[in-house]
């Protein structure tokens, strides 16, 4: 029986990453972390203090600070904040910190479930079970539109679609840690799962792979 479970969720831009590591964290009661949070946080620290974001020695030293314990994800999922994280998430010095924290976070003695760009690839390549989430831009830019209006803001739908599609290509096209499937991810496409759904398959996958491991 196996008794500690590193599950790594990568996926583009508002693919349902954070939604379905949350819910999968819940149901095998394993700790959880949004990698993206991390270098949000980077990002608003650089914006806060009026520094560059095009510095990668400034940015670095910010990753150093980092404390994946208290990183508050109300006040960085401003639109603004994620597209500064996506531009020092291009920087290697950022990512060798952060990667370290991260790991270090994946090495809890239960396991631990991770969402972000490069979980399956980079952070855990010995995860369990990896899965890479995706759904088409115009599914995932109206998430993001229904989930702004439901905070009672507004949201041009083009203009979302533009932006997620924009960070897509950002994160895809960097040299160090793209975005980009594990050779042994499980891929998930949810443009016409639900929320249940695609709760439903991933844990299907998951216990699939204990399954055999056992
Ligand atoms: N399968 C699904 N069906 C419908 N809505 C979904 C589904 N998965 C996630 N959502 C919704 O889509 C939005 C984006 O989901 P979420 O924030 O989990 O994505 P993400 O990949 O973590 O985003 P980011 O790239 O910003 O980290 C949320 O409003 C969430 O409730
Ligand atoms: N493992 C990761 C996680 C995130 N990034 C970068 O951060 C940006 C913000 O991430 P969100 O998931 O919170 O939207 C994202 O666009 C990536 O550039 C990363 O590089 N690696």
């Amino acid at each position: 029986m196996k008794t500690n479970l590193v599950i790594a969720i990568d996926g583009p831009a508002a693919s349902g990453k954070g939604t379905l590591a949350r819910l999968l964290a819940e149901r095998y009661r394993l700790p959880f972390l949004d990698t993206g949070l991390s270098y949000r946080a980077v990002a608003q620290m650089l914006l806060s203090k009026n520094l560059p974001l095009d510095r990668e020695e400034l940015a670095a030293e910010e990753a150093g600070r980092v404390d994946l314990g208290r990183m508050d994800k109300a006040m960085l999922s401003l639109h603004a904040v994620g597209e500064a994280a996506s531009r020092i998430a291009v920087f290697p010095m950022v990512r060798r910190v952060l990667v370290e924290k991260q790991r270090a976070f994946a090495q809890n003695p239960k396991g631990a479930v991770l969402d972000g760009r490069d979980i399956g690839t980079v952070v855990c390549p010995d995860a369990d079970v990896k899965i890479y989430l995706t759904a088409s831009p115009q599914v995932r830019a109206e998430r993001r539109l229904a989930e702004i209006e439901a905070r009672g803001g507004t949201g041009d739908l083009e203009t979302i679609r533009k932006d997620i599609e924009a960070r897509d290509a950002r994160d895809s096209g960097r040299a160090d840690s793209p975005l980009k499937p594990a050779a042994d991810a499980h891929l998930l496409d949810t443009s016409e799962l639900d929320i249940d759904a695609a709760f439903t398959a991933a844990c299907a996958i998951i216990d699939k792979a204990l399954d055999a491991g056992s």
